[in-house]
């Protein structure tokens, strides 16, 4: 299987057709209020999406009622969850047949011990006054000892663009990629050309 590639913070019906069109794996939809990107889980509910191509909410410290309440709503099949305490768990028996990702920094390895909960890591940059979209990038030296060292799938996130793309994926050899704020014009409007850049700097061989 190639690179799997995501694209994350999408805010509007319209950026979703083009960019479904373009032929990602996963389409991300921001479901932290604070964010620029949010969206309402029930407008994403009411966006069709190609069969096969994954709907990802993403969440930031969530209780299990607002997953649940998200995931009926936006027709979820990977939540995404972003800085969750460390031993934190769900309930996987109440989220029967969706994926959970786990956002983490390079410098998180002390989580391994409850890593074994979650279908997939995305690791993405850390930044104190903020979460997540934040275009910077992480450490690719030590994500990519993470990539070597954990078992289960992993994507690489944080200030990737169509220009490092590459670079980062020949470094880090990750299982998948993300991008939010590198493909945009602005906060949770995306650039159609950037977009297509990007996936296409994924897909050579
Ligand atoms: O994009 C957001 O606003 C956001 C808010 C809360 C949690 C995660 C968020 N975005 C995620 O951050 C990564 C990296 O973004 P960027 O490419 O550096 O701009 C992105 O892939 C989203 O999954």
């Amino acid at each position: 299987m190639g690179l799997f590639v995501k694209i994350c913070g999408i805010c509007s019906e319209g950026d979703l057709g083009q960019i479904s069109a373009l032929g990602p794996d996963a389409l991300g939809f921001i479901q932290w209020p604070k964010s620029k990107r949010y969206i309402d889980p029930k407008a994403v509910g009411r966006w069709e999406t190609p069969e096969g191509m994954k709907r990802v909410g993403v969440f930031v410290c969530p209780t299990e009622s607002e997953l649940a309440h998200a995931a009926q709503y936006g027709r979820f099949d990977v939540l995404q969850v972003h800085r969750v305490p460390d031993h934190w768990k769900m309930d996987r028996d109440l989220f029967q047949g969706l994926e959970i990702w786990r956002a983490l920094n390079p410098d998180e390895l002390y989580h391994a011990e409850s890593w074994f909960e979650f279908d997939r890591f995305l690791l993405d940059s850390y930044d104190s006054r903020t979460v997540g979209g934040t275009g910077k990038t992480c450490d690719w030296g030590k994500a990519k000892t993470l990539v070597k060292s954990v078992e289960k799938p992993i994507l690489l996130a944080g200030g990737l663009s169509p220009e490092n793309v590459e670079a980062a994926v020949a470094e880090v050899k990750p299982w998948g990629v993300d991008v939010s704020s590198g493909v945009e014009t602005e906060p949770g409007v995306k650039d159609m050309a950037k977009v297509e850049a990007f996936i296409a700097a994924c897909r050579k061989k």
